[in-house]
């Protein structure tokens, strides 16, 4: 954890590094199913982690026998992720924040290297009005695609709080989140060395949309 914005998982040893040294893997991130998988079980673990940090109440719960007290949260957050890479690892997050309501936005990177733009044309979420949003994308390489989503969700409400976060990260990306979102909290898998002249993470994992989905054909006809 280096500030009280950034927190980065392979800091703390644990079982998270093997899912995200899987995901890099050359061999192992060939079998598509457990590159899914790993991204999901990323999403759950983080979930778990971000959970520690939201608001609880006591609650009454009534057992057969008695009443019980519980420590539960005040209020689900909203989860948004960007189709496609992004599948996966919100899955993962919606299996432990079971009464979410989710975001979905197209975003895709247009190629021209490091200055490449960002496309933007689906979004359906619900009001953000006032909620605890949790933004969640496994690569922030340039951090555009993650800024120009977040900026246009804003017309659907502010919320009160805005959680970002992604399994592998590159610090251009990082810099750039928290120069146009300052109140944005990032949680990562990794961070990693630097991008390349493609605007692909260094070391990374190469693509994640294709090694989740195939790859897909660039051609309109
Ligand atoms: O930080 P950025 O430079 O914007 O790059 C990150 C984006 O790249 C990937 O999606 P991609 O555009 O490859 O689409 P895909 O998920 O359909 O493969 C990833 O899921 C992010 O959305
Ligand atoms: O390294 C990268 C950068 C963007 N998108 C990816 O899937 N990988
Ligand atoms: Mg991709």
């Amino acid at each position: 954890m280096e500030s009280n914005r950034l927190f980065i998982l392979s800091q703390t040893p644990s079982l998270a590094n093997h899912f995200i040294s899987e995901l890099r893997d050359v061999t192992v991130q060939k079998d598509s199913l457990r590159f899914r998988r790993n991204l999901e079980r990323l999403g759950e673990v983080m979930a778990f982690k971000i959970s520690e940090t939201l608001p609880y109440a006591e609650q009454t719960i009534q057992t057969p026998l008695a009443q019980a007290q519980q420590t539960l949260l005040q209020e689900f957050p909203v989860l948004a992720t960007v189709l496609r890479a992004g599948l996966p690892f919100h899955q993962g997050f919606l299996n432990y924040f079971d009464h979410s309501t989710s975001a979905f936005v197209g975003a895709y990177r247009v190629e021209g290297g490091r200055q490449l733009s960002v496309h933007l044309d689906y979004m359906a979420t619900p009001h953000l009005e006032d909620k605890i949003l949790i933004l969640v994308d496994p690569m922030l390489a340039t951090g555009k695609s993650l800024v120009l989503t977040y900026k246009d969700m804003l017309r659907f409400g502010t919320p009160k709080r805005i959680i970002i976060a992604a399994i592998i990260a590159s610090p251009e990306g990082v810099a750039h989140v928290h120069e146009q979102i300052p109140e944005a909290e990032l949680w990562l898998g990794a961070l990693d060395d630097h991008l390349n002249e493609h605007a692909y993470i260094v070391p990374g994992l190469g693509d994640a949309g294709d090694l989740a989905f195939g790859e897909k054909n660039e051609k309109v006809q």
